[in-house]
């Protein structure tokens, strides 16, 4: 993992993608993501945008709990050529083991590809972007390979959880009532 590390710091091998690599970093930050979809779930007029967007609220918030209660009881360090320059983290993401991020894409990228109906190339796209952000933890520094294989299982297996525990106007309807304008 640390010869992946190529983008780690700004005198790496690849030192000057860091600055890109970290625009990836943020397009799989929980912050955009749960604001986003917080914002779209207050904007949103269609009953049925909203159900989606509910959900995805409920598994991004599951997801968050998920990796730092793994994070916090796995406690494996950061690697140790990690700059931790990250925007916005909380106390468990000292820890590495899972990767948030590549959890994140995982869980996201299931998602898409199962409620939003899309072209081909637009869905090849969402795969690649999921690809991309796990890729991009090893060539910052931040992970080890195994924190991000790890993390994209458990996105993976997170989502069939959400989809299993599906919110509805008929299994949650004190909750939908919340959003009904
Ligand atoms: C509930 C709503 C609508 C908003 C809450 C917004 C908010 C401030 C959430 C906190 C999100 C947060 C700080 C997530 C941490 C993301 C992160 C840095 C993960 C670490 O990823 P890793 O790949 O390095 O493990």
């Amino acid at each position: 993992s640390k010869r992946l590390g190529v983008c780690a710091g700004e005198g790496s091998a690849w030192g000057s993608a860091r600055p890109l690599m970290k625009v990836i970093e943020i397009s799989g930050h929980g912050v955009p993501w749960l604001l986003g979809t917080f914002y779209g779930l207050c904007q949103s007029d269609s009953s049925a945008a909203r159900e989606v967007l509910l959900n995805l609220l409920f598994a991004l918030l599951l997801d968050l709990v998920l990796v730092a209660v793994v994070k916090g009881l796995v406690k494996r360090p950061r690697p140790t050529h990690n700059k931790m320059d990250m925007f916005v983290t909380i106390s468990v993401d000292k820890y590495s083991f899972p990767s948030g991020h590549a959890t994140r894409a995982a869980l996201v990228c299931r998602f898409i590809l199962r409620h939003l109906v899309l072209a081909v190339p637009l869905r090849v796209l969402v795969v690649l972007w999921a690809l991309i952000v796990s890729i991009s933890r090893v060539m910052l520094g931040r992970h080890n390979m195994t924190d991000v294989l790890f993390g994209l299982l458990l996105g993976y297996a997170l989502y069939s959880v959400v989809e299993h525990c599906w919110l509805s106007p008929l299994s949650a309807p004190a909750l939908f009532a919340l959003w009904s304008h």
